[in-house]
């Protein structure tokens, strides 16, 4: 039997288009010109699957993913949008949206949804989860900068975290935003109204971590002189976010793991045990997996901590991001400090997206601070912005050799047109060729926004 598939959609190019599209793939198809008939279709006609644009008069998309939730919470929806907006891809997947896509569309990446949207339905019957209270307003945009496709992965994993409690391990390299992350799941869902608590594992001393993570009674040691709750108990039912958890010494990595599959603790000295209500999330820039191996950490422990795990890209595979962070943090420096650097020359864009930010996001924003403080009027200037190493190493100089010129060229180009999203306008510019140049170059070595995986 063939599955049934309804797209809803006010536009009717893309009603029929997709409506071919679907029909051509073997499968039934319903159409609606607005979220209130898709909804009496659902009613009548149980679709398996829907297709929904999210922006449309009256109902919006997010409005016929909640409405249909109710009807039916097993119905697998998929998104998609004219906009890219973090917020919107957060609350969609939150709302229990299968996947989101952005128009236009990659048929290809549509069809690889569609099936396993359709595989997984009866499956999704344990998956599924419904928000009734609506979320505080939290305006994830201005925390949380990156439209990169690595970075909309993460924001996925967020929606989908974020109304449960289970426990995440944090993977990155420093500075990544292993810790907003942590704070945006918290923020995001059911934990926000109780407490985010947050240690720092390699900041304290082994011997003062146990009573910081569990308390202590009154007396429990010398020195303990009142009693005093742990950040367990100070997180209730909120977050405990457990940074540089590789750094934890194997007695509390066993005192961890028993908390973790006990669900509850003893104050140090104590003599009952306290309920865990906190969600856990845990945090490294180690090679965790490495240190694994090495018995340096508790494989039994890494896989109770490991059960979602976020995997945060560093800024030099994202770099599309870089004019994203730039300008969001230049905004941000010049309120803070009173000024106004508003101009940004083409070549030191061109810098700071060609940079290897080894200390990723944080280094950016450092570097930007010091340049604002050194300008003196309203541009960003190049001897203004204090960079760790030149440029080329010799590392990049061996790379090269073993590339073709040709090769050395489709691999910049690419670069620059994903740092400018694709704007051909901005890429010739930066590149130095023309217009027409720019376009046979992206025919000649069949360039595209689109990455297709293996
Ligand atoms: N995508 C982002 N958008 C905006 N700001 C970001 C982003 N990622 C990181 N930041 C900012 O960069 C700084 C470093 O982030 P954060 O402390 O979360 O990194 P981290 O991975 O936890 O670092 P560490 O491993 O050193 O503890 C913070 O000021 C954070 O707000």
């Amino acid at each position: 039997m063939n599955e049934k598939i309804l797209v809803i959609d006010d536009d009717e190019s893309i009603r029929q288009s997709l409506s071919n599209f679907l029909r051509r793939s073997g499968y039934n198809v319903l159409l609606a010109e607005n979220g209130k008939t898709g909804l009496e279709i659902l009613n009548k006609q149980t679709p398996d699957l829907i297709i929904s644009d999210i922006k449309m008069p009256e109902l919006s998309g997010i409005d016929v993913l909640r409405k249909s939730k109710e009807i039916d919470p097993f119905i697998k929806i998929i998104l998609i949008t004219a906009h890219d907006d973090v917020q919107i891809t957060i609350e969609a997947m939150q709302y229990g949206a299968y996947d989101y896509f952005e128009k236009p569309l990659d048929i290809v990446k549509l069809r690889i949804a569609i099936q396993r949207a359709l595989e997984s339905k009866s499956l999704s019957e344990r998956l599924v989860s419904f928000v009734e209270e609506e979320t505080e307003e939290f305006q994830l945009e201005k925390k949380i900068i990156g439209k990169s496709p690595l970075m909309k992965v993460i924001y996925k994993i967020i929606g989908q975290v974020s109304n449960n409690r289970v426990t995440i391990f944090i993977t990155g390299e420093s500075g990544t935003g292993k810790e907003l992350i942590a704070k945006t799941i918290h923020y995001s869902g059911i934990t926000k109204i109780h407490p985010f608590v947050a240690v720092n594992c390699s900041a304290i001393p082994e011997t003062l971590l146990e009573s910081e993570l569990f308390g202590h009674e009154k007396g429990a040691f010398t020195g303990a002189d009142r009693l005093k709750k742990g950040k367990f108990e100070l997180a209730g039912e909120g977050t405990i976010f457990l940074d540089e958890i590789s750094e934890m010494s194997p007695s509390l990595q066993a005192k961890l793991l028993r908390v973790l599959q006990e669900k509850e603790f003893e104050r140090v000295g104590g003599e009952f045990n306290i309920h865990m209500k906190a969600r856990i999330i845990a945090a490294t820039n180690k090679n965790i997996e490495q240190l694994v191996n090495e018995g340096k950490f508790r494989e039994d422990l890494f896989y109770r901590l490991n059960v979602v795990s976020i995997k945060l890209p560093p800024l030099r595979e994202r770099k599309e991001d870089i004019p994203l962070l730039v300008n969001y943090f230049l905004t941000k420096i010049n309120k803070e400090l009173h000024k106004n650097i508003s101009k940004i020359p083409d070549d030191v864009l061109t810098m700071l997206i060609n940079y290897d930010w080894i200390g990723n996001v944080r280094e950016l924003e450092n570097v930007l601070t010091q340049a604002v403080v050194l300008s003196s009027d309203d541009v960003l200037n190049k001897e203004n912005i204090l960079l760790r190493k030149p440029q080329t190493g010799e590392q990049k100089e061996k790379e090269v050799q073993f590339i073709t010129l040709a090769e050395n060229e489709k691999n910049h180009i690419k670069k620059v047109l994903n740092a400018v999203q694709w704007d051909k306008n901005k890429a010739h510019k930066i590149l130095g060729i023309s217009l027409p140049t720019l376009y046979s170059k992206i025919e000649t070595y069949k360039l595209s926004p689109f990455e297709e995986k293996a």
